[in-house]
């Protein structure tokens, strides 16, 4: 009963105002074996704080789960030569463990942030990346009623059982499609290690930032990615995808880079000077 009232109240009045994704490459170093970038952490954490906004808060796994899920195989299931279900452990172990250490650095920074695991939360994926009607009723339930208390929900990406593949991996961009299709936020804030999305990889030579996709008009601007080797959910081109959807769907998006005024804009709500800004074109 009380978490009917809860939810209810959380769904009348209270729009969302920024779900924000603390990709892996900001909060990690993700060459680098479970390693923390805690300068980036607590930025994001403290801009969070001060923003005065409702936030909900998803991230990645960067150097915390990306190693284990592609030594032992989990995003491509129980089925793979590779695969066991002590890497499952693992792959679960490292990417808890990452959201342990962003849960503290919300709360050190005063928020009242939850964790949220979606293997526990959500329940079993059918096939990778997609969540099912059940668990997504269930997981965003719960979201809700975090929400509703007032507590900042810190949901990550995540190994989870599969019903087709017995074992898959929900990545933190493929929540953040499906809680902006549900919570309805106003903006939609990607961080990461770069100011935003390139027409090439940043690295390489005359790499130029695109400051505005627009989603449905005409073919937008040619974009080439690379991904880091033992990325098992598809880097920056992943991230791409599941920002031209929320767009597609009515919800404006950013990419900023950690640690930077334009992060900390971003997480007040607006749309900073030096960023990618993805949004449906007026006409669709
Ligand atoms: N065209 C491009 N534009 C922007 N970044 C790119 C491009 N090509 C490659 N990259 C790389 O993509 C990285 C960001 O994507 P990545 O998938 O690592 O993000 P993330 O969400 O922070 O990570 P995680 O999946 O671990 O949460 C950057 O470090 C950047 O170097
Ligand atoms: C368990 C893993 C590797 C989660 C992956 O989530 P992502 O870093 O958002 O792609």
């Amino acid at each position: 009963h009380l978490t009917r009232s809860l939810r209810r109240r959380w769904g009348s009045s209270n729009q969302l105002d920024v779900l924000v994704k603390l990709g892996g490459s900001a909060l990690t170093n993700k060459a680098s074996f479970e390693t923390l970038h805690a300068d980036n952490l607590r930025d994001c954490c403290e801009n969070i704080a001060q923003s005065g906004k409702r936030v909900a808060v998803v991230h990645g796994a960067g150097s915390f789960g990306h190693f284990q899920a592609r030594e032992h195989a989990v995003s491509k299931g129980s089925g793979d030569p590779k695969f066991s279900w002590r890497g499952f452990g693992l792959t679960r172990s490292s990417v808890c463990k990452l959201n342990g250490l962003v849960v503290d650095g919300l709360l050190a920074a005063g928020v009242a942030a939850v964790g949220v695991s979606p293997c526990d939360a959500f329940g079993a994926t059918r096939g990778r990346g997609v969540v099912p009607r059940a668990a997504r009723r269930r997981g965003v339930a719960r979201v809700r009623e975090l929400l509703g208390t007032g507590c900042v929900p810190a949901i990550h990406g995540d190994a989870c059982i599969d019903e087709i593949q017995g074992a898959s991996i929900l990545s933190g961009d493929t929540l953040m499609t499906l809680l902006a299709e549900e919570l309805r936020p106003k903006l939609v804030v990607f961080i990461t290690d770069v100011p935003g999305v390139f027409d090439r990889p940043p690295d390489e030579p005359g790499a130029t930032l695109v400051p505005r996709i627009s989603v449905g008009a005409g073919r937008g601007p040619k974009i080439a990615t690379s991904t880091a080797l033992h990325d098992v959910t598809g880097g920056v081109a992943a991230k791409l995808e599941s920002a031209i959807a929320i767009a597609r769907a009515g919800t404006p998006v950013v990419v900023v880079e950690a640690g930077t005024a334009h992060a900390r804009a971003a997480l007040r709500g607006e749309v900073p000077d030096v960023c990618t800004l993805v949004e449906r074109a007026s006409s669709s």
